[in-house]
């Protein structure tokens, strides 16, 4: 052995030990050289393939539009520039207090207003309009979900309810109001006892015909308005979901405009608000809880599209049907959906951008005697848990895309298809997500729970996609699914479905029995459709490097679909050799995947400053001489 090996040093450093010789008393070791930071980019082979073409697939529109926003959050102080190494790094700084990272949001939303970002939010219309603010939403984002929940809540939430359920007189009001924020609305849908069950809801409007306006009251405590994105501090306006009563009859949930706070911020009178403190994150977002006693609003302050009462008490809608109706007043949480389901997949791409470049310059244990330590993304168990995740990824990428266009572009006629694919694909792709955290906070070791280096805080930050705007595990529930699903699972759920019912069991009860087979026909759906909308991507381009990389990410997430997925053991869909032999194939494709690992993740599109400094020169960032920048 080489006496100036790094394993003879430790065998020096132990057998010290062994003979209860202290550091001094032991032989003085040998300088050697420390370990040193390569980038990436000089030890990988050059990508194979166009990388700014792969970003075009990836990101699919609003590149340019995308890049001055990323460059507008660099550019100012507001956003934490942090120097570590020779490198500057932005991220909320998640030390400070709730109050302090309220504030800080608030300051953040008003420089991004004087910049212009916020034009066309509200008022804009067509699909252009609609795409570009769906890319500054997941660039807002991949900076701090507080910041685009807390714009999403007013921009979206309470703007888009004025602009669907409201009509001119609401549009006159408060749509360039919103767009300026100098209203700041909020939804205040979700209660305390009814979330997800939002047709439980308890809270009750009543049309006084004497003064022509409608009564507003929390009738008991379960109905107090919980979660409210902006109530506990800045909302200045809400709509109210309420059930609507009619001469002692309920119409169902309507949606009505109530002033919370005066201009001074003060608490509106009739209106009592309480925070609902600290959360394991989003913290720069004042949810709030709302209660109503006797709030008195004006009778036009019915938000009135899809039914109005007159003056004189009466009722009229154009929807008769009260299912439809409750339906017609979900429509503002589809673009919540399919902006949630595109932002997850942006979350991943951060985590695996700098989880990749630290496993391509992080080295641990030698295998021979006196080689050199093992990058850790040459480790087949390290491809085996990070590559599948990049597959994914990138295909839930173009899905994600898919779903965006078939938003912008939604007809009457699409509005089905558009619900069963935002609510599908909302859940599968936060899933994925938090999926990817978890494996990139673990693949990173130790510094995986560092918050500057972002991948752990962002757990925490991302964890709520999965239970807002419609939980997950409800979504999957959605019985349109079935309309789109695969057969044999259908087959086989119809039939356990009848089972039940001919052992007396309703149809509902027994539907909900059978949930596990409802559960797994929507994912088979869903990882289908996904798989479809990639191989469609694909197939648009011409033949050559990029083509080759896109057909083996489809392969590799074709494959591991399959792989993770039980039912295609339990249903005898595969035979287990078949099994084996796919689990070969992602090895054998991981294989294939790791040469481009880099170039791959390069083209996800997020500026280096937005990554971390694990994703660079970890050893410089770490160094005494760097501790002067923290
Ligand atoms: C940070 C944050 C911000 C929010 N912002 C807003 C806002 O601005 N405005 C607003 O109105 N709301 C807001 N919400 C509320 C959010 O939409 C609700 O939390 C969500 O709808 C879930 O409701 P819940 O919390 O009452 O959970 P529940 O509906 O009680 O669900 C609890 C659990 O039961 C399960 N479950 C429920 N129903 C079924 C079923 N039929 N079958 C099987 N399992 C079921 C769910 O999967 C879940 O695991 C926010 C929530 C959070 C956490």
């Amino acid at each position: 052995m080489d006496p100036q090996s790094t394993a003879a040093r430790h065998v020096a450093v132990i057998a010290g030990h062994l003979n209860c010789q202290s550091p001094s008393a032991a032989a003085p070791l040998a300088l050697a050289a420390c370990l040193h930071y390569d980038p990436p980019e000089l030890s990988e082979k050059p990508p194979a393939f166009d990388l700014a073409a792969l970003r075009r697939v990836l990101d699919g529109h609003d590149l340019a539009a995308r890049d001055w926003l990323f460059r507008l959050m660099e550019e100012s102080p507001l956003f934490c520039p942090r120097r570590r190494g020779d490198r500057t790094f932005v991220a909320p700084d998640y030390n400070q207090t709730k109050e302090q990272q309220r504030a800080v949001t608030m300051r953040r939303i008003e420089y991004l207003l004087r910049r212009g970002v916020f034009e066309g939010w509200v008022t804009g219309s067509g699909p252009e309009a609609e795409l570009r603010k769906l890319a500054f939403f997941e660039c807002i984002a991949i900076y701090d979900h507080s910041l685009s929940i807390k714009l999403g809540v007013t921009y979206f939430l309470w703007g888009g309810a004025i602009r669907f359920f409201g009509t001119k007189r609401h549009h006159d009001k408060w749509l360039k109001a919103t767009e300026d924020y100098q209203v700041k609305g909020c939804f205040a849908m979700t209660e305390l006892g009814h979330g997800s069950n939002v047709r439980g809801i308890e809270t009750i409007a009543i049309y006084d015909t004497n003064t022509r306006e409608f009564v507003i009251n929390t009738p008991c405590e379960s109905a107090q308005k919980y979660w409210i994105g902006g109530a506990a501090n800045h909302a200045t306006h809400t709509i109210i979901f309420s059930q609507l009563l009619i001469n002692g009859t309920s119409q169902g949930i309507h949606a009505f405009v109530a002033q919370i706070r005066d201009a001074d911020g003060n608490v509106c009178p009739n209106v009592r608000i309480a925070d609902c403190g600290h959360k394991i994150g989003l913290n720069g977002v004042d949810n709030g809880r709302i209660w109503f006693d006797n709030l008195r609003i004006p009778r036009e302050n019915l938000l009135n599209s899809v039914a109005d009462v007159l003056p004189d008490g009466q009722y009229v809608s154009s929807i008769k049907d009260k299912d439809k109706r409750f339906a017609a007043f979900m429509a503002p949480l589809t673009f919540g959906r399919v902006n949630i389901a595109a932002t997850a997949v942006y979350i991943s791409k951060v985590a695996l951008a700098i989880t990749v470049r630290y496993a391509l310059t992080r080295r641990a244990f030698s295998i021979s005697a006196d080689g050199p330590e093992v990058l850790l993304l040459d480790y087949p168990s390290h491809q085996w848990r990070i590559l599948p995740l990049i597959a994914k990824t990138c295909a839930m990428s173009s899905a994600a895309n898919y779903l965006k266009r078939l938003y912008v572009k939604r007809t009457p006629e699409t509005n089905k298809s558009i619900h069963i694919y935002s609510s599908s694909l909302k859940a599968t792709l936060t899933w994925h997500n938090m999926r990817a955290l978890q494996e990139c906070r673990k693949a990173c070791g130790g510094q995986g729970l560092k918050t500057e280096n972002r991948i752990g805080i962002l757990n925490c930050e991302y964890d709520v996609q999965s239970t807002f705007e419609g939980d997950n595990n409800v979504l999957m529930q959605q019985l349109d699914l079935l309309c789109l699903r695969e057969r044999d699972l259908l087959g086989r759920y119809a039939s356990e479905v009848s089972q039940y019912q001919a052992q007396g069991e309703s149809k509902q009860k027994a539907m909900l029995l059978s949930h596990q087979l409802a559960d797994e026909l929507a994912r088979a759906f869903t990882e289908r459709t996904i798989l479809q909308i990639f191989a469609d991507d694909e197939m648009t381009q011409s033949a050559g490097p990029l083509k080759e990389l896109l057909g083996l990410l489809r392969s590799m997430y074709a494959l591991i679909s399959v792989e993770e997925d039980a039912s295609f053991l339990r249903y005898g869909y595969l035979s287990l050799e078949s099994a084996a032999a796919a689990r070969k194939e992602v090895m054998k494709l991981c294989g294939d995947l790791r040469p481009h690992a880099l170039s791959v993740v390069s083209s996800f599109g997020i500026p280096d400053a937005f990554l971390s400094p694990i994703a660079f020169d970890w050893i410089q960032a770490n160094s005494w001489a760097s501790l002067s920048n923290e």
